[in-house]
């Protein structure tokens, strides 16, 4: 079983709303987002910290990565949530608006204190000019981070930008987390496509996520879960050329460089294939 892990659908919900925390037991989402930051109003927030306690607590969220954004550093609840968090012991804590690398071992070190289990990864936004300026710092910064979150809103709203079909004013952004991120060999999922009633508009936006690297896409609705899921799996064709070069590959063992399908093959193709099919198995797994 290989240890990549799916995130290629990973749903936001407010953590006050009851109906949603329980539609998103049945669905097909790779990872789930308990919102305490922008979704709840200031009155509802300890409220609902407290039911994002109990659905970790519940188990009955089986195969789906369980995570809770916390408030962000420096807000009144940001202290209380990372506590309650930390002893729910959750997938991973998601922590909204992180600038710097400090910040990041300082949160590593309260969830520490505050007894997270091992298995309590944690998920920094990328949201600020200066988160991405100092991406790489940050996505190096502890073990412990396992994923970066591009928030984009916020970062449109930071840059006084727009957001426009093709997001071009904000693709020097993405790709400097993109880079950030695989130069620490962590994950990085794209941010959320607000308009959950344009189905075109947001295939294309996960199809960009996915050219440009991605892992997967944050989500707001459950309307747009299947869309992520089929963009950010190795289509059938996908899955048969990559079966099909590494049996290339190996039949020329030795030569250094084969033909399949009339293109160049060499080694640094076979680990693309052998990648594409290790993602392949472990979404098989996950929805076995
Ligand atoms: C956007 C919504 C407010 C729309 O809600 P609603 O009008 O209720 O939608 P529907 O009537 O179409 O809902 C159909 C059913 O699906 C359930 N539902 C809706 N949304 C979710 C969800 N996110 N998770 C689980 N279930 C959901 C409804 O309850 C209906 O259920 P049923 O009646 O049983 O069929 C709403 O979708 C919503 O609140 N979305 C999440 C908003 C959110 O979490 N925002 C914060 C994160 S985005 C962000 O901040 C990113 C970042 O920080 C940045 O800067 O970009
Ligand atoms: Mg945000």
């Amino acid at each position: 079983m290989s240890e990549f892990r799916p995130r290629r659908s990973v749903l936001y919900m407010p953590s006050s709303n009851a109906k949603a925390l329980e539609k998103a037991k049945t669905l097909p989402v790779d990872g789930v987002i308990l919102d305490l930051e922008d979704a709840v109003a200031p009155d509802a927030k300890v409220d609902a910290r407290a039911a994002a306690v109990a659905a970790v607590r519940s188990g009955e969220y089986g195969r789906r990565e369980l995570t809770i954004r916390v408030n962000g550093i420096g807000t009144q609840w940001h202290d209380d949530d990372l506590v309650a968090a930390s002893q729910a012991g959750p997938d991973a804590i998601v922590v909204p608006k992180v600038n710097s690398a400090e910040e990041v071992r300082g949160l590593v070190a309260a969830m520490e204190a505050a007894g997270a289990p091992e298995h309590t990864r944690l998920w920094a936004m990328i949201e600020t000019p200066v988160a991405i300026l100092d991406a790489l710092a940050i996505a190096r910064a502890s073990e412990r981070l396992a994923v970066l979150v591009l928030g984009t809103n916020d970062l449109v709203k930071e840059l006084y930008a727009e957001h426009v079909p093709g997001r071009a004013p904000i693709l020097p952004s993405l790709h400097t987390a993109l880079l950030a991120a695989r130069a620490a060999g962590i994950a990085i999922v794209d941010g959320v496509y607000n308009d959950v009633k344009d189905t075109d508009g947001f295939l294309a936006e996960c199809r960009q996520g996915r050219e440009m690297g991605f892992d997967g896409k944050t989500l707001i609705h459950p309307g747009q879960v299947e869309g992520a899921n089929a963009a950010f799996a190795p289509s059938e064709q996908a899955v048969a050329d990559a079966r099909g070069l590494i049996q290339a590959w190996e039949d020329g063992a030795g030569s250094g460089v084969v033909t399949f399908n009339g293109r160049m093959v060499e080694n640094l193709h076979v680990e693309s294939a052998r990648r594409t099919l290790d993602i392949h198995e472990a979404i098989r797994a996950l929805d076995a």
